[in-house]
């Protein structure tokens, strides 16, 4: 099965529903942006789905392996945890050098030096880093730090790719790097690749297909030109013109 899927999804924080979705798939290699106003539950959707939150009720279809989500023990999900990679709106940079931070991921894995050595090396070079490996990581700028981050989940080759506002803060230089670092990224490999973003100009560069997400509802989802094009609800409309919405 060409798909991930999720079903009866529901996360529920102190007895409120912030999400609930009953069903919704992706087709492998497709890129897709996920819009909404603050606080529908975007970033939450991404933290179950790469496992690190588990939902009250859920199902999600990983190219035809299926896992109940809330009753997933971290050991149960290790195989599939090592295909997710997951950059967080902010990530986290160890107090150690570039280098370090990048080989984290191929380090639990346990790849051999050469290895290691090599696919760190390409990752830095593609989000033009090969000159800081050396660099304390936490020394880095914000946009540096983001593209480390990127990096760090590259150089493992995830088959997923899920990314939370991650140019949110970048100058337009930073941006147009990370852009370009995710279409060759998705084009070479074919990665599934899922970004939430506020910026709506990159949706609609980026992605094939969008979702939008309101009070923790998939409202509208559709191919990218149709989303910002024709608009389906009045949510939709409303968002997209930068109208407050309840
Ligand atoms: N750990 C938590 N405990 C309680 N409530 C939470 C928790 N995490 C998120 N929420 C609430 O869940 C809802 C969805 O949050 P989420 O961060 O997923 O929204 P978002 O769409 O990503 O927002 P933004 O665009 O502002 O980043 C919000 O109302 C938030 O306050």
């Amino acid at each position: 099965m060409n798909q991930l899927e999720l079903r009866d999804l529901q996360v529920v924080y102190s007895g409120k529903n912030v999400l609930q979705v009953e069903q919704t798939s992706f087709e492998r290699g497709k890129i897709v942006g996920i819009v909404g106003p603050s606080g529908s539950g975007k970033s939450t959707l991404l933290r179950v789905m790469s496992l690190l939150e588990r939902p009250a009720t859920g199902m999600m279809n990983v190219f035809g392996t299926s896992v109940h989500l809330p009753s997933l023990t971290h050991a149960n999900g290790l195989a599939l945890q090592r295909i997710i990679g997951f950059v967080q709106q902010k990530p986290t940079m160890f107090d150690a050098t570039v280098f370090d931070n990048v080989a984290l991921g191929l380090r639990y894995r346990k790849m051999d030096r050469a290895t290691i050595q090599a696919r760190v090396t390409e990752a830095l070079k593609l989000v033009e880093l090969e000159d800081a490996e050396a660099q304390r990581a936490p020394t880095l700028s914000g946009g540096e730090a983001q593209r480390v981050a990127l990096a760090r989940v590259l150089v493992y080759q995830p088959d997923l790719l899920f990314l939370d506002e991650p140019t949110a803060n970048l100058d337009p230089y930073n941006v147009s790097i990370y852009e370009r670092v995710i279409q060759a990224v998705h084009r070479q490999h074919q990665t599934t690749i899922l970004i939430v973003s506020h910026n709506l100009q990159q949706a609609r560069r980026l992605t094939d297909r969008c979702l939008f997400l309101h009070k923790g509802r998939i409202v509208e989802a559709c191919d990218t030109a149709s989303f910002f094009e024709q608009p389906q609800t009045s949510g939709l409309q409303d968002f997209l013109c930068g109208r407050m919405i309840y």
